[in-house]
């Protein structure tokens, strides 16, 4: 059988021509110019392909929109196009709490954010997710306290990260994981599967299952980008 980890690429409409045309059409014309420089400035970057699909950027921005998300949180920010999107969506005097370990890759995208003026909304931390997730929550106040949450760091923590994000997101709150279809991986017999995508493959898996048996939440996989699922906290 022919290796079906050669047709990966991003974005799980594996027809390029489908996926283009829905960027053309819905995405692009809608998306703000900042945006755009974010995404000229990561394609430098050597793993330009971490950064947030677009399209699956345009439902974040509307879920914020329809949630009113003021208080908001992310793990894995990379060069900072979720980062700058949910910025530029959420009021002004709204705010955001950015978890990542590479501060050089934020800095790439630093002076879109200061362009955007938006830097006074967020709040950069450089720490592995886990222990600044465990430092927010020593702090009382930041319990229910957040409208939306967007994940999208290592695959292996999920399911700790969302232990911690039913503590910090209110009822009624939102909590997006991206990456939740893996390149299409997940559907994929292992033995077609590129070695270096097995495991997080093998994560993803584990956390879907988890999360389709999470009664504290209300989901809903949906299959744009590399898939993104958004879950409802109970
Ligand atoms: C897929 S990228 C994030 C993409 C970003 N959301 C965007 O729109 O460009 C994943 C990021 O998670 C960060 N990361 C990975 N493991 C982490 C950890 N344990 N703690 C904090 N950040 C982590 C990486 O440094 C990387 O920048």
């Amino acid at each position: 059988m022919a290796s079906l980890s050669t047709s990966i690429s991003k974005g799980l409409l594996h027809s390029p021509e489908l996926r283009e045309y829905m960027l053309e059409t819905v995405v692009y014309p809608r998306e703000p110019e900042l945006l755009k420089e974010i995404r000229l400035i990561t394609s430098n970057h050597p793993r330009c392909l971490m950064a947030t699909a677009p399209e699956a950027g345009q439902l974040i921005a509307l879920l914020l929109k329809l949630t009113n998300a003021k208080k908001t949180i992310e793990i894995g920010v990379f060069t900072g196009y979720s980062l700058v999107l949910t910025a530029l969506t959420i009021p002004d005097d709204g705010k955001i709490i950015a978890i990542d370990i590479d501060r050089d890759a934020y800095e790439m995208g630093l002076p879109i954010i200061k362009k955007a003026n938006i830097e006074h909304k967020i709040n950069f931390i450089q720490s592995s997710a886990l222990s600044a997730l465990d430092e927010l929550l020593n702090k009382n106040d930041n319990r229910g306290s957040f409208d939306f949450a967007f994940i999208d760091a290592d695959k292996v923590s999920y399911q700790k990260y969302h232990e911690r994000m039913l503590e910090l997101v209110k009822v009624g709150g939102i909590i997006v994981y991206d990456n939740t279809l893996w390149f299409g991986t997940v559907a994929m017999p292992e033995e077609c599967v590129k070695e270096t995508m097995k495991p997080n493959r093998q994560h993803i898996i584990e956390f879907n299952k988890f999360l389709a048996a999470d009664t504290r939440v209300q989901i809903s996989q949906v299959p744009i980008g590399d898939g993104i699922t958004i879950c409802w906290r109970l």
